[in-house]
């Protein structure tokens, strides 16, 4: 079986975003999403970028963004990946020239599969914690045993995820890779460097 890869999310600083690729995480991603508590400016983002080593994947994160606002931040940012987590449709999240993963917000009686099927151009499909009103970063879990098995995409767990519980997590979910925010934060928007470590070892060990 391949290692779990992991995400280090809601990176507002470039010290935070080095702490997470020093523990080993695989990809970081910014908040592109103006009444998220950790979203980034393009000219943040873009200092962080710089700054890092190379071979790390960097993921922007929209919540139904305009396809101006869209551009403008690509043509600003060099990323690597694009995380689509509104009520994007797959034509709204195809043709950036960029792989993307899409997020579903699970709630008991959702179609995850056929949710899948209908982004068969994604890369990934991300599963999440629906909140009634809120579009992520919620920092709840939801019932993984509502995901079920044989998925036609790579899975993302996110959702409340901690370095308490995402050795259980994977265990039971068996994902391609885990995303987390909230988990490994002193404050919203500031990583704790200590639980990020303690994150990326739990991932590494399960
Ligand atoms: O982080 C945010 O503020 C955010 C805002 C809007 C949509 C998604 C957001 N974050 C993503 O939510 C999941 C779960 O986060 P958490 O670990 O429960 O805090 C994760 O994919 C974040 O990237």
């Amino acid at each position: 079986m391949s290692a779990v890869r992991s995400k280090i999310c809601g990176i507002t600083r470039i010290e935070d975003a080095l702490a997470a690729v020093e523990a080993g995480a695989d990809a970081i991603g910014f908040v592109f999403y103006a009444k998220s508590p950790r979203a980034v400016t393009f000219q943040q983002a873009r200092a962080i970028i710089k700054a890092l080593p190379p071979f790390v994947t960097t993921v922007g994160l929209f919540v139904n963004a305009s396809r101006c606002e869209l551009g403008e931040i690509l043509d600003a940012v060099p990323l690597d990946l694009l995380q689509f987590h509104g009520d994007e449709t797959a034509a709204d999240c195809e043709g950036w020239h960029r792989p993307y993963i899409k997020a579903l917000r699970v709630k008991a009686g959702d179609d995850i599969a056929a949710a899948c099927d209908a982004y068969a151009s994604a890369s990934g499909i991300l599963l999440d914690t629906y909140v009634e009103g809120v579009p992520g970063g919620t920092g709840e879990a939801f019932d993984w045993s509502l995901i079920p098995q044989g998925l036609s995409k790579p899975i993302i767990l996110a959702g409340g995820l901690t370095p308490d519980n995402v050795a259980e997590a994977i265990a039971r979910v068996r994902p391609y890779a885990v995303d987390v925010s909230g988990g490994v934060e002193a404050s919203k928007g500031i990583k704790d460097h200590a639980k990020i470590q303690a994150f990326i070892k739990a991932v590494v060990g399960a």
